[in-house]
């Protein structure tokens, strides 16, 4: 445990300058400062972790009342500040007042050494264990938002993928960073928590940030976390993801998301193992693995000036690169039937077979919306069967527009954008509807309307 950082605040020169000898190897740092109205810009940047406030400043004043003010004022500046109080003037009374109002502790002067010792170095380690028990209940929150997921297992029957399978199997021990890259719903995200699943952190959080979802403004606090008071809203302090996956894995999906002017605060929050929240100035240890993933072509952002080359070669130690489904067929056929599986359990169907005419639909189809078009196309298929065979009629796919009468009239991303304005249109641009229809997240949607300027 770190020793933490004291500040001392009382008008008797001469008590700052004996209490500043005294505790100088208790805490990492004592400062003495002789007036309160230095107290709101010293301790609003988290720099100290406990006041020893005294009770009266002007001469003759002796009522406390000054003390209870100041108390106030630091916990309404610092909620998680510790403040211990200390007056030549004590009583019972008093002393119970400042404790109803939130202070930890109360010590009398003339003081005993070894009591104010004790005191302060108690009080401090109750605020370590407080803060320790925040954490875990974060964790635990995570935990269980993580067990309530639907968990699917990987299937992979293609050179490729059992290629990939075996490298993630082979680097998830080590710390290397990884990026992932492949088209949507290519599986990029259950890469990441296999490589998280065997990894030596295994026991610990993966906490998931989807950089798609986040608002443009609300991207540094997320990430890095917040003092309460350091912008309009941030009414609690807050912290941050990088922060809350200290111990487990990091999994930044879509990556190429990250606005510029905050790149250079990730790379050196990756660099130097530490994360500054907004407001503080006091740096916080992470111990992460990171785990990117990106459907962009994060060189070609390089190129473009959108996305940081240093930043790139930080997160990219290990790259592995998930092929398109329609490049993988023998993955079709068995991801096709092991959700043929999942859903005939989950929606009580005796359907339990898919016919050789269905599979070489399945295989034969482009699959624009990779493995989860897939899943939702065995889904569809399901739950509109009544028979045990699945057989070509069941799987209805996206309408391919003709716009000459040709299918395949230009490339593939000439094609998406054409299939999603169309949609759109269709759909009178209600995103929900469109994605639906698409077989894409919302989320996805918006990405590639970005992409396409639609
Ligand atoms: N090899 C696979 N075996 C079984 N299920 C898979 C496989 N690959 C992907 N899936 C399933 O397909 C869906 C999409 O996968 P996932 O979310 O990992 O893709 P993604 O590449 O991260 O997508 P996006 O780019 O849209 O975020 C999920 O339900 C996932 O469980």
């Amino acid at each position: 445990m770190t020793k933490g950082k004291l500040l001392i605040v009382d008008d008797n020169k001469s008590i700052l300058s004996a209490l500043e000898i005294l505790l100088q190897d208790d805490f990492e740092e004592v400062k003495a400062i002789a007036s309160p109205n230095q107290l709101p810009s010293l301790i609003e940047n988290g720099a100290y972790d406990l006041v020893l406030l005294d009770m009266n400043f002007s001469a003759g004043v002796n009522t406390g009342n000054e003390g209870l003010y100041w108390l106030s004022r630091i916990q309404e500046l610092r909620p998680d500040m510790e403040v211990v109080l200390f007056t030549a003037y004590g009583d019972v009374e008093l002393a119970v007042k400042a404790l109803k109002k939130g202070a930890s502790d109360f010590v009398l002067k003339p003081w005993d050494n070894e009591k104010l010792r004790t005191t302060l170095r108690n009080v401090y380690k109750l605020q370590q264990s407080k803060k320790e028990i925040k954490q875990l209940k974060r964790r635990e929150s995570a935990l269980k938002s993580e067990m309530s997921k639907e968990k699917h297992f990987i299937i992979a029957r293609s050179p490729q993928m059992l290629k990939i399978l075996n490298l993630v199997r082979r680097v998830a021990r080590t710390d290397a960073n990884v990026l992932i890259t492949g088209d949507n719903g290519t599986g990029k995200e259950l890469i990441a928590r296999e490589l998280h699943r065997h990894s030596k952190r295994a026991e610990e959080i993966i906490v998931n940030v989807d950089m798609g979802a986040i608002s443009e403004t609300l991207f540094e606090s997320e990430l890095f976390g917040h003092k309460k008071g350091s912008f309009t809203d941030a009414r609690e302090d807050r912290t941050g993801k990088i922060e809350n996956a200290t111990g487990g894995t990091l999994f930044l999906d879509e990556i190429g998301n990250l606005p510029v002017h905050l790149q250079p605060k990730l790379l050196a929050a990756l660099q130097n193992r530490t994360v500054t929240p907004i407001g503080s100035n006091k740096p916080v240890p992470v111990d992460i693995r990171l785990v990117c993933a990106t459907n962009q072509n994060l060189e070609e952002m390089v190129a473009d000036g959108t996305f940081r080359e240093d930043l790139l070669y930080r997160i990219n130690t290990i790259h592995i690169e998930i092929p398109p489904l329609r490049e993988r067929k023998e993955d079709v056929v068995a991801i096709a039937e092991y959700f043929l599986k999942i859903y005939c359990n989950k929606y009580r169907k005796g359907c339990y077979k898919i016919s050789d005419a269905g599979l070489s639909k399945l295989a034969s189809y482009q699959w624009p919306g990779n493995v989860r078009e897939l899943q939702h196309t065995i889904e569809k298929a399901v739950i509109l069967s009544d028979k045990n065979e699945l057989t070509p009629d069941d799987f209805f796919f996206k309408p391919v527009m003709h716009s000459t009468g040709d299918v395949f009239d230009g490339t593939i991303e000439e094609m998406e954008q054409k299939m999603i304005s169309k949609v759109l249109q269709k759909s009178s641009s209600n995103l929900s509807a469109a994605a639906d229809q698409l077989g894409i997240t919302r989320q996805t949607l918006y990405n590639k309307m970005k992409k396409y300027n639609l």
